[in-house]
C-alpha cells in the first residue's frame, strides 16, 4: 500500500524528530537520499552535469546539499538561486565548498545531464511564481528530479493552480504526499521514490491500494457458502432504449464474487439471453425478490426515478449510478437522508457537478474545474451525501462519508469508453453483495477494472466496455497471485 500524508501531517512528524535530533540530521538524510538516487541515474557521475534549481527554502537546501553530495563524487554542479537573497545558507556553503557554483545562466537547464528541482517543496502554495516558470517550458536533456513534490504541484490536492516544473522522478520524503498519487499532480511526479528519514507517522490521509491489499479482501468462497451465503446483487439497470448498459452491468456483477445476480427491467429479455444464469424480473426493486446490495441506474432512461425510488427504500446497500445519480442530484442528499444500510455514488466529473448542484441549489460547476480538484471534489461529495463516492476519471478517487480517501493506481486513458461505467457499477455493486463495505468495494472495483482494462488494451490498443468485462477474471487472477 502507498501511504499519503498532508503536510500537516508530515510537520508534526518532523517537530518530534528534530526535537530529538542534532539539528541539519534530517535534511542530511534527505540529501544523501536524493543524491543516491540522482546517482542512479546518471550513467556516471564523474564529469556529469548537473543543475540545482533552489528556492528560497529547506527545498532548496535539500537540493543544494545533495549538489554538493554530487560534486564530491567528481559532478560538476550549477545552482540557480531563485531567491538568491532568502536562499538556505548552510546548503549553499556546502556546495560552494564541494566545488560547485552559482549560475544566472538559463542555458544550463538545457545542457544538464540531470536536473534538481529544488524550488519549493511541501511549504509551497499556489502554482510556481513568476521567476520559476520559464524552467516549465525550457528544453531538456536529462531527467528532471524533483526534491519531494515537483515544484508548483500543491502537495495536499495534487493540484496545479498555474505552472508547475514536470519531472521524471520524484524523491519524496518520509511519506507520499496526496498530490504526488492524485491528477494532475501524479502526472508531474513521475516515478517517486521513498527516502526514509525516520518519521513516525500516523494513520495516512490518502492511500493507493496495491495487489497485496486487494488480495487480502477479494471474496473467497469456502467449501460450505452456497450462492445466498455468497450474496445476490440486485441490477436495475437498462431501459427498452438502452437495454446494453444493463448487460453490461450484469457483465460486471457476475465477475464480482457475489453468488447470483438478480435483473429487474425492462432489458429482462437481453439480459437472460446473453447471461442465461442470471434471474430475471421486468419490474422494479420493489417487486424482484431479496438481494444484498441493489446497483440502480445505467442505461435507466426514464425509468430511473422509480428504479431509485425503490433502491433507496430498501434496506441493503445501494450504488447508484449514471440515470440514478442524475435523478439524485434533482433531489439532493435529502433522498438518502432515511436510509439504514450504507448508499455508494459512481460520478464522473459531469454528475459529480449536478450532484454538488444538488445540494447547494445554484449551476452545476464546471465538469474540468472539478476534475482539477479531484480528492477535494469527492470528499464534499462525500460530506454532503453522507455516502462514499467514488470519482471516476484520471486517477479515481474514492471517499467515505468518514474521511477515508483511497485513489486507484491501476486506470487506464482506455477505461474512457462507452459502456466501462456499466461494467464498474455492476462491479462495485456485486462486490457490495458479498459483504465488502463500500469504500472497500468500490476499491477493489475500481482496481480491478483498472486491470482489466490495462489487461485488455495490452499494448495501447483501444478496448470496448464488453472486453474489459471479460478481462475481469485475469484481474482477479492476477491480484490473487
Ligand atoms: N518536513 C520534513 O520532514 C523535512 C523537510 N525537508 C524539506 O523541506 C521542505 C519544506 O521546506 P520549507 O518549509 O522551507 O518549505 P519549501 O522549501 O517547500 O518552500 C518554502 C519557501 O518557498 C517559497 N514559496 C512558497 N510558495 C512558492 C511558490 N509557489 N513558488 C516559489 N516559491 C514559493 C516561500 O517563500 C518559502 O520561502 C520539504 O519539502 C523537504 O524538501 C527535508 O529537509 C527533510 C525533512
Ligand atoms: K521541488
Amino acid at each position: 500500500m502507498r501511504r499519503a500524508h498532508t503536510v500537516q501531517q508530515v510537520r508534526a512528524a518532523e517537530a518530534v524528530l528534530m526535537a530529538r535530533l542534532p539539528e541539519g540530521t534530517l535534511m542530511q538524510r534527505a540529501a544523501a537520499g536524493l543524491a543516491a538516487t540522482c546517482a542512479r541515474l546518471l550513467p556516471r557521475v564523474y564529469g556529469s552535469r548537473v543543475l540545482v534549481l533552489a528556492g528560497s527554502g529547506d527545498n532548496g537546501g535539500d537540493a543544494l546539499h545533495a549538489g554538493a553530495l554530487l560534486a564530491r563524487r567528481g559532478a560538476s554542479v550549477r545552482a540557480v538561486l531563485l531567491a538568491p537573497e532568502r536562499v538556505h545558507a548552510a546548503g549553499l556553503a556546502a556546495l560552494l565548498a564541494a566545488g560547485g557554483r552559482v549560475t544566472a545562466d538559463q542555458g544550463e537547464f538545457g545542457r544538464a545531464d540531470l536536473v534538481l528541482d529544488g524550488i519549493v517543496g511541501i511549504g509551497g502554495r499556489g502554482g510556481l511564481r513568476p521567476e520559476a516558470q520559464p524552467y516549465a517550458a525550457l528544453e531538456r536533456r536529462g531527467p528532471v528530479v524533483a526534491v519531494d513534490v515537483p515544484s508548483g504541484v500543491d502537495p495536499d490536492t495534487g493540484e496545479v493552480p498555474g505552472v508547475a516544473l514536470r519531472a521524471d522522478v520524484t524523491v519524496a520524503f518520509g511519506t507520499y504526499k496526496p498530490g504526488l498519487l492524485v491528477d494532475p499532480g501524479a502526472s508531474y511526479a513521475g516515478v517517486v521514490h521513498l527516502v526514509d528519514i525516520g518519521l513516525t507517522l500516523p494513520e495516512p490521509a490518502v492511500q493507493a491500494w496495491q495487489h497485496a491489499d486487494l488480495a487480502a479482501l477479494l471474496p473467497a468462497p469456502s467449501a460450505e457458502s452456497d450462492k445466498y451465503r455468497r450474496g445476490v446483487v440486485g441490477i436495475a439497470a437498462g431501459s427498452a432504449r438502452y437495454p446494453g448498459a444493463a448487460v453490461l452491468a450484469v457483465a460486471g456483477a457476475l465477475r464480482g464474487g457475489a453468488g447470483a445476480v438478480r435483473y429487474a427491467g425492462r432489458a429482462a429479455e437481453e439480459v437472460v439471453r446473453r447471461f442465461p444464469e442470471t434471474l430475471v424480473s421486468e419490474g422494479g426493486p420493489a417487486a424482484a425478490g431479496r438481494v444484498q446490495a441493489w446497483v440502480v441506474g445505467p442505461g435507466s432512461g426514464e425509468g430511473a426515478a422509480q428504479a431509485l425510488a425503490e433502491a433507496l427504500a430498501s434496506p441493503v446497500p445501494v450504488l447508484v449510478d449514471a440515470d440514478g445519480l442524475t435523478e439524485l442530484a434533482r433531489t439532493g442528499p435529502a433522498a438518502l437522508a432515511g436510509r439504514t444500510a450504507p448508499t455508494l455514488l459512481t460520478p464522473h466529473t459531469g454528475e459529480a457537478a449536478r450532484l454538488l448542484a444538488g445540494v447547494s441549489g445554484q449551476a452545476p460547476p464546471a465538469a474540468d474545474d472539478l476534475a482539477a480538484a479531484r480528492l477535494a471534489t469527492a470528499r464534499r461529495l462525500a460530506a454532503a451525501y453522507r455516502a462514499t463516492v467514488l470519482l471516476k476519471g484520471s486517477t479515481t478517487v474514492i471517499a467515505a462519508p468518514g474521511g477515508a480517501v483511497r485513489v486507484n493506481p491501476t486506470g487506464t486513458p482506455w477505461l474512457a469508453t462507452a459502456g466501462s461505467g456499466d461494467v464498474l457499477a455492476g462491479l462495485a455493486g456485486s462486490l457490495l453483495a458479498a459483504g465488502l463495505d463500500p469504500l472497500d468495494a468500490a476499491t477493489a472495483a475500481a482496481y480491478l477494472h483498472g486491470l482489466a482494462g490495462r489487461e485488455a488494451s495490452a499494448g495501447g490498443v483501444p478496448v470496448t466496455a464488453t472486453e474489459v468485462a471479460r478481462a475481469l477474471p485475469g484481474a482477479w487472477g492476477a491480484v490473487r497471485g
